[in-house]
Parts: C-alpha cells; sequence; structure tokens
C-alpha cells in the first residue's frame, strides 16, 4: 500500500491534516530532544520526512522502512539520509545501539505492535527513550464527533482528489477509529517492558505523543 502512495505521501499529509503535520513534526522533535552526536532510530520512517529534524539537531539519525517504494522516494529528496530498509518487528540491528528510538504514524500499521514495541526495546540502551507519535482520539466529546465525521465523510473524497490510491485514506480512517486510546497505548507500552510511560496530546487528542523509557 505504502509503496503505492510514496510518490505524492508527503503532500498528501499536508493537505490531509490541515498543515497541522509540520507542528505535529515540531513537537515530536521536541518531545525525542536528540543531541548531537547521539544514536536515533526512525522507524518506519517512510521517505524519511520524519526523519530531518533529527539529522538537523546533530544527531546521527537512522531512517528505517520496509516499504522499498517510500525508500526511493526519500533517497530522491533526501539523498543525504541513510535511509535502511528493514521490518519493524525483525531489526537489522544489535541489541542496545540506540540512545532513542521513534516512530510516527507507523505503529498503527504494523501488523505486529507489541513485536516492534519489543523490537524497538532490544535496539534501545539501558536507560534510552522511545517516542511514538500516532494518530488518538480526541478527548473532548463534541470535537471528537466533528473529527469522526470529518474522517468518515470529508477525508475519503478529499484523499480521491491529491491521493494516487484513495482507498489508503479509507484504511487510514479505519484504522484510526480501531487504535487504542492514550491509556491503552500506554499499558501496551508497559507490558513490552517500557517503564514510566507518559503521554501528551496534540490538536485535542488527534495525535498523541508517548513517551516512555528502556529500564
Ligand atoms: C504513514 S507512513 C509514516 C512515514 C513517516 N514516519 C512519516 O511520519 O511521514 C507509515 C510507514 O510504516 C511503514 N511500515 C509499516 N509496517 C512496517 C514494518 N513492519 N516494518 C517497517 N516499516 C513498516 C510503511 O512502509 C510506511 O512507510
Amino acid at each position: 500500500m505504502f509503496d503505492g502512495v510514496a510518490a505524492k505521501y508527503d503532500l498528501t499529509n499536508d493537505v490531509l491534516s490541515l498543515g497541522q503535520a509540520r507542528l505535529w513534526r515540531k513537537a515530536v522533535a521536541r518531545a525525542v530532544n536528540a543531541r548531537a552526536g547521539e544514536r536515533v532510530l526512525d522507524l518506519a520512517a517512510g521517505t524519511g520526512t520524519s526523519s530531518l529534524p533529527f539529522q538537523a539537531a546533530g544527531a546521527y539519525v537512522v531512517p528505517c522502512d520496509f516499504s522499498l517504494g517510500m525508500l526511493r522516494e526519500g533517497k530522491k529528496r533526501h539523498p543525504r539520509l541513510p535511509l535502511t530498509a528493514g521490518d519493524a518487528t525483525r531489526l537489522p540491528f544489535a541489541d542496545g545501539v540506540f540512545d532513542a528510538v521513534t516512530i510516527s504514524f507507523g505503529l498503527r500499521n504494523i501488523q505486529d505492535t507489541q513485536g516492534a514495541l519489543r523490537e524497538m526495546l532490544r535496539v534501545t540502551r539501558p536507560g534510552g527513550r522511545v517516542v511514538i507519535c500516532e494518530f488518538s482520539h480526541p478527548t473532548w466529546e463534541p470535537f471528537r464527533t466533528v473529527y469522526s465525521e470529518y474522517l468518515m465523510r470529508a477525508l475519503p473524497p478529499i484523499a480521491t482528489s491529491v491521493s494516487s490510491n484513495p482507498d489508503a485514506y479509507v484504511y487510514l480512517a479505519e484504522s484510526i477509529r480501531a487504535w487504542p486510546d492514550q491509556p491503552r497505548l500506554a499499558a501496551r507500552l508497559r507490558s513490552a517492558g517500557w517503564e514510566r510511560p507518559a503521554w501528551r496530546n496534540l490538536t485535542g487528542g488527534v495525535v498523541a505523543l508517548h513517551r516512555a523509557y528502556k529500564p
């Protein structure tokens, strides 16, 4: 599916998020707080756009994804990023090599969520951190209703006009509705072995940033 949407992926993000995607990326960069020289794994990095803030901070960022279509598009746009092919549930990295692991809009798309969370823990050093940026559930009921209408009714026709694969955006809407809410995702982090999970809502809970630490 991601091979098919790769060429217009970044443009579609900006349009469908009504410009919010750029703000969410800045919030992820602040939550990861990568320092110069740190090793950061950006998992399910797609075209690598989510990896750029870490490179700008002077960290050594490894963008990793299993869609060769997304990686190829990323290579054209960001030739200096070390884009790496790899499956989130069987990562091609040794134990404990990263100071931080982050994943933006990727975890919901990985079929074996717990397997991916455990792999992310394995490749992080003790005391290292994980930051997950993912669509979530607005907390204020009236906004939740409006947003649900946007997802199910407005988003598919807009996606038809900008994306090469509108069905991917029907999947997007359905997968967001089925995704665990903020406390449930924190519980999943804990059961995968991560400590002190906490979260922050962005755009009223349309997106949540979860952060946790390796014991
Ligand atoms: C919505 S894109 C997110 C891309 C990027 N992180 C961003 O914020 O723009 C989701 C990505 O997850 C990747 N993905 C899904 N399952 C994966 C897996 N098991 N291993 C690695 N990547 C995976 C897809 O190939 C896709 O590029």
